[in-house]
C-alpha cells in the first residue's frame, strides 16, 4: 500500500556554511494509502521543500521519508508532482500532453490512444484533443497538468498549490473535478495550499505548520461526509473548522 511516513526530518539549507538556513525540523508524519493530506501553513514555513523532498527532488539533510518502507531517493514514477505553474508543453497537443509519459517508457500507440482518450476525458477535456496549449484558458492548461500527471499511474499524487493561479470560481470547479477523479482513483494525495477553505474542502487531514524552522503545529482531521458539495463550505462544521485553524496560523 502506498503509504509515505516522514521520520525525525530535519532540513537546513547549506548546512555547515555561514549561510545555513534551517527550513523543517523535527518533522514525524504519516501519509495514509488513499488519504486525502492537505498541508498548510504562512510563506516560508517549508510547506514547498517538504513536498519536494517527497518528490525525491533533494533529500533532507536529516531523517528520512519512506514510500512503503523504502527510503525515498530521486524521483520516481510512483510520486507525480503537480506544480503551481503548469508544466504543459506548448509544442504538444493536449492528447499528446496526456500520453507524454507513457510514450516515454514505451506504450505503443494503441495504447497512447486509450490513455489519451481516458484521461482527456476524466480531467474534463472531452472535445479539446488536439487543440494546442496557446488555446486553453489557465484552468484547462492545468487540466492537462493534472491529466498528464495521473496518465503516469502514480501511487502518490503531491500537488503544491496547483490552483493558485486561477480564479475564485476557476479553483472552485477544478477543487470538485479533482476530488471526482480521486474518489475513483483513491491515490494517496498531498495538497500544499496556503488556503484554508481549500484545505478543508479538500482533505481527510490537515496538517498545520509553524514558521521558521517549520514544525508540525497541528494535525486536524476533517470529518465532513464524501462526497463532499460546494455547499459545505456554509456549514457550522466547515466555519468552525476554519476559525479554528485560522487562529493557528502566523498571521
Ligand atoms: N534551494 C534553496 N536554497 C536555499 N533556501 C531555500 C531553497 N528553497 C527554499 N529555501 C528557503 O526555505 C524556506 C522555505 O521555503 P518553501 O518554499 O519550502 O516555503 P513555503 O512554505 O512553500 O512557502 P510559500 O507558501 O511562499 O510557497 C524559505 O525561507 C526559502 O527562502
Amino acid at each position: 500500500m502506498p503509504e509515505i511516513r516522514v521520520e525525525d526530518l530535519s532540513h537546513t539549507f547549506g548546512k555547515g556554511t555561514p549561510a545555513a538556513l534551517t527550513v523543517l525540523e523535527g518533522i514525524n508524519l504519516t501519509f495514509e494509502s488513499g488519504s486525502f493530506n492537505a498541508i498548510v501553513g504562512t510563506s516560508g514555513c517549508g510547506k514547498s521543500t517538504l513536498l519536494k523532498m517527497m518528490a525525491g527532488l533533494f533529500e533532507p539533510s536529516d531523517g528520512q521519508m519512506t514510500l512503503d518502507g523504502e527510503v525515498i531517493k530521486g524521483t520516481d514514477q510512483r510520486r507525480g508532482m503537480v506544480f503551481q505553474q503548469d508544466a504543459v508543453f506548448p509544442w504538444m497537443t493536449v492528447a499528446r500532453n496526456i500520453s507524454y509519459g507513457p510514450r516515454l517508457r514505451g506504450a505503443s500507440k494503441a495504447q497512447q490512444r486509450e490513455i489519451e482518450e481516458k484521461w482527456v476525458k476524466m480531467v474534463g477535456l472531452a472535445g479539446f484533443e488536439d487543440r494546442w496549449p496557446r488555446e486553453l484558458s489557465g484552468g484547462m492548461r492545468k487540466r492537462v497538468d493534472i491529466g498528464r500527471v495521473y496518465a503516469n499511474d502514480p501511487d502518490i499524487l503531491l500537488m503544491d498549490e496547483p490552483f493558485g493561479a486561477l480564479d475564485a470560481q476557476t479553483k472552485e470547479r477544478m477543487q470538485d473535478d479533482l476530488l471526482d477523479t480521486w474518489s475513483q482513483s483513491r491515490k494517496t494525495v498531498v495538497f500544499v495550499t496556503h488556503d484554508l477553505e481549500e484545505a478543508i474542502f479538500l482533505a481527510d487531514k490537515i496538517i498545520v505548520m509553524s514558521a521558521r524552522p517549520g514544525r508540525i503545529h497541528h494535525i486536524e482531521d476533517v470529518s465532513l461526509v464524501r462526497p463532499r458539495t460546494p455547499d459545505m463550505r456554509l456549514t457550522d462544521e466547515f466555519i468552525q473548522v476554519k476559525r479554528k485553524l485560522w487562529g493557528m496560523l502566523d498571521h
